[in-house]
């Protein structure tokens, strides 16, 4: 994935525009592990829903695969999303009612290829990886914290994405538990090649990656050496 000089700002009714992106560029190649520091409000989830093809940047060029983003149809673009990354938020999201294997097949609900009709067993075995085997039948709702990330990245993972963008996913975990979750999503990420990018508050977490970038009032750039010192 490449960004270059993206911007990505937002029209108000009654004010000038909010620049909430200024000239991002990076450039995310297959196997990397990047991490992305922010304060509260410095564009953090704007640019992990450009960086996912969720929005689009205002201005600027980003490409996949040498392939230029904005020139794709919506739908094209909405494919590419559901087959090449994988989300993990802080919160899991995941479907309370179900079990831990049905919110797993959930993405693959819509592949609309052969992987459907093996959704099910396809989410057991992404369970036994994540060492969630013994509960494959259990609800969601029962499963601690840890558990239930560890769902979502089974779930994240499925589709065998080949970028994945975990917003705060120890956030709402215990120290222990947090970094074993973070090995488990370095783990999963190295064995299907793909990309890991993290946007986190926290420094032990932000530590882990190869490639370190902070934002700064939209503005992002790599973490300085005085930064990584300190964390
Ligand atoms: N649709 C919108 N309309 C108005 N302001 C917006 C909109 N989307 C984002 N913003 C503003 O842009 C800034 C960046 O938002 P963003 O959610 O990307 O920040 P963040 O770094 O993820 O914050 P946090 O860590 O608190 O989640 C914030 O000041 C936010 O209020």
């Amino acid at each position: 994935m490449r960004l270059e000089d993206v911007t990505r700002q937002i029209v108000l009714r009654d004010a000038p525009p909010l620049q909430i992106l200024k000239g991002i560029s990076i450039e995310i190649e297959a196997g990397d592990r990047v991490s992305i520091v922010g304060r509260s409000g410095s564009g953090k989830s704007t640019l992990l829903n450009i960086l996912g093809l969720v929005d689009s940047p205002s201005t600027g060029r980003m490409s996949f695969d040498d392939r230029p983003v904005q020139l794709m149809r919506a739908k094209d673009r909405d494919r590419l999303r559901g087959s090449s990354v994988g989300f993990i938020f802080q919160q899991f999201n995941l479907i309370d009612g179900l079990t831990a294997t049905e919110n797993v097949a959930m993405p693959l609900t819509y592949s609309g290829d052969s992987t459907f009709w093996r959704r099910h067993d396809l989410a057991r075995e992404m369970l036994h990886r994540v060492g969630l085997g013994h509960r494959l039948d259990s609800p969601v709702s029962t499963l601690s914290g840890g558990e239930q990330q560890r769902v979502a990245i089974a779930r994240s993972l499925v589709r065998s994405p080949r970028l994945i963008l975990a917003d705060e996913p120890t956030g709402a975990l215990d120290i222990d538990t947090g970094e074993s979750v973070m090995r488990l999503l370095d783990e999963t990420a190295t064995e299907i090649g793909a990309a890991l990018v993290v946007i986190t508050h926290d420094q032990a977490v932000a530590q882990r990656a190869r490639s370190r970038y902070q934002l700064d009032a939209g503005v992002l750039t790599p973490a300085t050496a005085a930064a990584q010192a300190a964390s």
